[in-house]
This record gives C-alpha cells, sequence and structure tokens, in this order.
C-alpha cells in the first residue's frame, strides 16, 4: 500500500534549511495498523503530508495505494483517506449535507452521495448528529465527522494525523474504538501518527519511531520493547548511603545497565528482571544492605525511545516544541 524510498524533505527557514525528513524507508502492507511515534518536530506531519501528496519531497520517491506521490498525485488522492490535525468540515452546512457535497466533489451522482453520506455517519455513530452543524459538536464528535469525512469515497487506506490528540480519555478511546472497527470490519490500511505511546503500544500493530526526521526503530512494540529496552528493576534502601551501595553491586550484575540513584531508590535495566531480581537481592544482602522494597516492570515504548536516543519521549516532547533542529 506505501512504498517510500529515500524520502526527503528540506524547508529554507530565513537563510537556514531545516531538514525534516532524512531519507523515509517505509513499505505497509495492506490491512496494516502503523502507528507513526516521535516527539515534537519529528517528522511526522511532514511525512504523512508527502505521503499523501499534499507536499512535494525535496527527494526520493513513494507510491502510495499504487500510484506515484509526485507524478500522480491526484491518482493517489482519489485512492487515500486523509484526517489532518485541523477538522475539515466547514461551518455552514449540517453534518449530513457536509458529507454529500464532499461526496459530490468526488463525482457522485446525488442519490449516490446522499446513500453514501448515510453509510459513514452509520460507520461513525454520528446519525443523532446528521441535522446538527459542525461548530455545535464535542470535540470527539467532530473528530469522528472529520474521519467520515475522509472515508466518504471508501478509500483503501486511511491517513490520521494525530486523531486522538486533544480529546477526554472517554472521546480518545471511542475513537479507538472506530479506527479498529474501520479495520475490522473494512480491511482498511490505517497510517497514523500519535504522541500517546500507551496508544500506539495497545492498539497499532506495527510502531514506527521517527526522530530528527529519521526511523530510528519499526515493528511490533513486544519486539521492539523486548529487543531495546529490557526490563527496569527498582529498589529503596533505609538511606543514601546504603543506596550508594546497592548501586555499585547493580553495576556488577551481569547484563544491567542504565543504573540510577534518586535518594533511596536505585533503578537499572536488566533483559530479564524475573531472573535478575533474586540474583540483585542476594548480591545486596550479602554486601549488608537492606532493602525496604523491591519491584520489577516490563518495558514501555518510552524505555525503547530512551534506549535509542537517551532522552524520553515524553521529555523530548515538553522541551522540542516546534523549533527547527539540525540542518
Ligand atoms: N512549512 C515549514 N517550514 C519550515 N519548517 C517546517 C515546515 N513544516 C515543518 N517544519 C519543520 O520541520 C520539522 C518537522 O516538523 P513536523 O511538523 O513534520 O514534525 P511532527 O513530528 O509532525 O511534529 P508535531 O508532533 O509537533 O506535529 C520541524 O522542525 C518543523 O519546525
Amino acid at each position: 500500500m506505501i512504498h517510500a524510498r529515500g524520502l526527503t524533505r528540506r524547508f529554507k527557514v530565513g537563510k537556514g534549511v531545516v531538514d525534516a525528513v532524512r531519507g523515509l524507508d517505509i513499505d505497509v502492507a495492506e490491512g496494516q495498523l502503523v502507528a507513526f511515534l516521535g516527539p515534537n518536530g519529528a517528522g511526522k506531519s511532514t511525512s504523512l503530508r508527502m505521503l499523501t501528496s499534499l507536499l512535494p519531497p525535496t527527494s526520493g520517491t513513494a507510491t502510495v495505494a499504487g500510484r506515484d506521490v509526485v507524478s500522480d498525485p491526484a491518482g493517489v488522492r482519489a485512492r487515500i483517506g486523509y484526517v489532518g490535525q485541523k477538522s475539515s468540515a466547514g461551518e455552514n452546512f449540517r453534518v449530513r449535507d457536509e458529507l454529500v457535497t464532499q461526496a459530490r466533489c468526488y463525482g457522485l451522482r446525488r442519490a449516490e452521495a446522499r446513500r453514501r453520506a448515510d453509510e459513514v455517519l452509520a460507520l461513525l455513530d454520528l446519525e443523532a448528529l446528521a441535522t446538527r452543524k459542525p461548530g455545535t459538536l464535542s470535540g470527539g464528535q467532530r473528530r469522528r465527522l472529520d474521519i467520515a469525512l475522509g472515508l466518504i469515497h471508501r478509500p483503501g487506506l486511511l491517513f490520521l494525523d494525530e486523531p486522538s490528540t486533544g480529546l477526554d480519555p472517554q472521546s480518545r478511546a471511542n475513537i479507538w474504538e472506530h479506527i479498529l472497527r474501520l479495520r475490522a470490519e473494512h480491511g482498511t490500511t490505517l497510517f497514523l501518527t500519535t504522541h500517546y505511546l500507551e496508544e500506539a503500544d495497545t492498539m497499532a500493530e506495527r510502531v514506527v519511531i521517527i526522530d530528527h526526521g529519521r526511523i530510528i526503530a519499526d515493528g511490533t512494540a513486544e519486539q521492539l520493547k523486548g529487543e531495546l529496552a529490557g526490563d527496569r528493576v527498582t529498589v529503596t534502601v533505609h538511606d543514601e548511603p546504603e543506596a550508594a551501595r546497592a548501586a555499585e553491586v547493580a553495576a556488577r550484575i551481569a547484563g544491567s545497565d542504565a543504573v540510577t540513584v534518586e535518594r533511596r531508590t536505585v533503578r537499572l535495566r536488566v533483559p530479564h528482571a524475573g531472573r535478575t531480581l533474586p540474583e540483585y537481592l542476594r548480591s545486596l544482602d550479602a554486601s549488608g544492605v537492606k532493602v525496604a522494597t523491591a519491584e520489577t516492570a516490563r518495558p514501555t515504548l518510552d524505555d525503547v525511545f530512551l534506549a535509542l536516543t537517551g532522552r524520553s519521549l515524553r521529555e523530548s516532547d515538553e522541551s522540542h516544541g516546534t523549533a527547527p533542529h539540525g540542518a
């Protein structure tokens, strides 16, 4: 469905340049649900805009739904749906009329356009809101309308740029319900960007992580967490000097990594916490360190990002803003 090679986009900013996307190589098979994850300014939207033919690449190639994004942008657009970060619904028409108008833009005859509008209204549970104006809808309802608009021409591939951002947890869950249903019932290929690590982790079958315009990880969430992050072990002791000793012991454990001390708490990363924790506790006992609490945790996608970049995705997100990064 998507085949991109060396896709690159450079922006001129004043006298400088920003390399927003630096050589994107990606293949997405029909029916896949791919979450494109990365901090602010990583290049997610720019990649999406190139793949949807909205932005010409500086170099590289991409075929999307069988059409070339540069030489046949109209062919791409006829075959894909795109739900951007900003709502695409106008304010003047009622919800159903908005959908009918959009269907007419794709060349459907009036009766057919009405039928299709009713289909997507049902698909996104919007029937009860059909005669409302978009301006009166809640955030979650409006996002569902955006998705309905993106699906009006029955695309086999739908791009969603941060579909759940800015919504309350209940509306986020509801949007995901609809996204998963699209895939299960209609086999739609879905490529979406998100900031929410937990969503990517639990909902997507494939997670692609992008940082500074490059893909740095690509696989199932389980694969990435297993290969790149390892389990976390957290031990608290009774005072700070003991914590320092516990950290020394931790550093000597085979396979241990990223040992940190914060007051009375020592954290480390190990390949298999189930095997390592008993060994660590025995070594602490032998060194005369008394343990107050010990916990283990499976890694998160944030741990994967940390292992790859040395930064936390959450912190990067907060600090990165939209400032241009390196040329
Ligand atoms: N039109 C533009 N002109 C100049 N720089 C741009 C333009 N669009 C994007 N950029 C820069 O390109 C980089 C990538 O931006 P992009 O919007 O693709 O990131 P993103 O991962 O989607 O971020 P966010 O999560 O904040 O939406 C950023 O440094 C951004 O400032």
